[in-house]
């Protein structure tokens, strides 16, 4: 395995009183995308959100155990949290553009970090949309209200609009569930493309999906990580008879 970008070691989340994630150890490598699996309710968005900490934001929440990005605890004092959520995004699973045109979306990130120079601006604006596929169909009329384009099309800006600020990693919880199967095959392209130069990680419910676009699967049951392994082997060769009967189809 290459480095792993992102390390976690022994983590338990609990909101008040539930545990929801009992121990969960788990090592990301650079630059492959990974599928995070298992029925409703096993924990896997409660884990995608431990990796920029977007639980904080969630009440009464309680978090041990370690994350480490590129070797940094994330959740040690004094980590700066802009910071580390411009390098690890994230994309939900609906479409959610702002009330702005195309352009301002993808700038929001930019401008928001203090860049103002239109040229600048307007290169990081077409690069990002290019590498989410959607420069083509929206490069007349970047003006345009990002609300008035399709679902799969407001799933790409928002996925360009992680890319402006030039992310690392790129968490996608269940990011192609709202749309249709057109617009769906058309993300998992871009996913494709994007995982040569980003790290993604992904929940979905779409076991096909994570057959077809993911190099690495983690099975998660119950709040526990029951296996991980690379998305052939395990698909094939499942190594725990639970995995085995998840995958095909008899719980879950
Ligand atoms: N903000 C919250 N406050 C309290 N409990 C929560 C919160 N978010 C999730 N939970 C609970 O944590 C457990 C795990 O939920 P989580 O959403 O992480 O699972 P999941 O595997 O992503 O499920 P799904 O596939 O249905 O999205 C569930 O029992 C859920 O009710």
């Amino acid at each position: 395995m290459s480095e792993a970008i992102i390390d976690v070691k022994d983590l338990k989340v609990a909101y008040g009183k539930n545990e929801v994630l009992h121990g969960v150890s788990l090592a990301f490598p650079a630059g492959d995308l990974v599928a995070l699996v298992g029925p409703s309710g096993c924990g896997k968005s409660t884990f995608l959100r431990s990796l920029n900490r977007m639980n904080d934001e969630v009440g009464n929440v309680n978090i041990q155990g370690t994350i480490k990005f590129k070797g940094q605890d994330i959740y040690a004092d004094g980590s700066d949290l802009v910071a580390l959520r411009s390098a690890i995004g994230m994309v939900f699973q609906q479409p959610v553009p702002f009330p702005f045109s195309i352009y301002d979306n993808v700038a929001y990130g930019l401008r928001v970090a203090g860049y103002t120079e239109r040229e600048y601006l307007d290169q990081r604006v077409e690069e990002s949309l290019r590498q989410a596929a959607i420069w083509d169909e929206v490069k007349d009329d970047l003006k345009k209200s990002a609300l008035a384009l399709s679902g799969g099309q407001q799933q790409r800006v928002c996925i360009a609009r992680q890319l402006a600020v030039r992310p690392q990693v790129i968490l996608l919880d269940e990011p192609t569930s709202a749309l249709d199967p057109i617009s769906s095959s058309e993300i998992e392209e871009t996913l494709l493309t994007l995982k040569r130069d980003y790290t993604l990680i992904m929940v979905t419910h779409n076991l096909q999906q994570a057959s077809r676009i993911s190099d690495r699967t983690a099975f998660f049951l119950n709040g526990n990580l029951v296996e991980y392994g690379r998305t052939e082997e395990m698909f094939l060769r499942p190594q725990q008879e639970v995995t085995s009967e998840y995958l095909n189809g008899r719980f879950g």
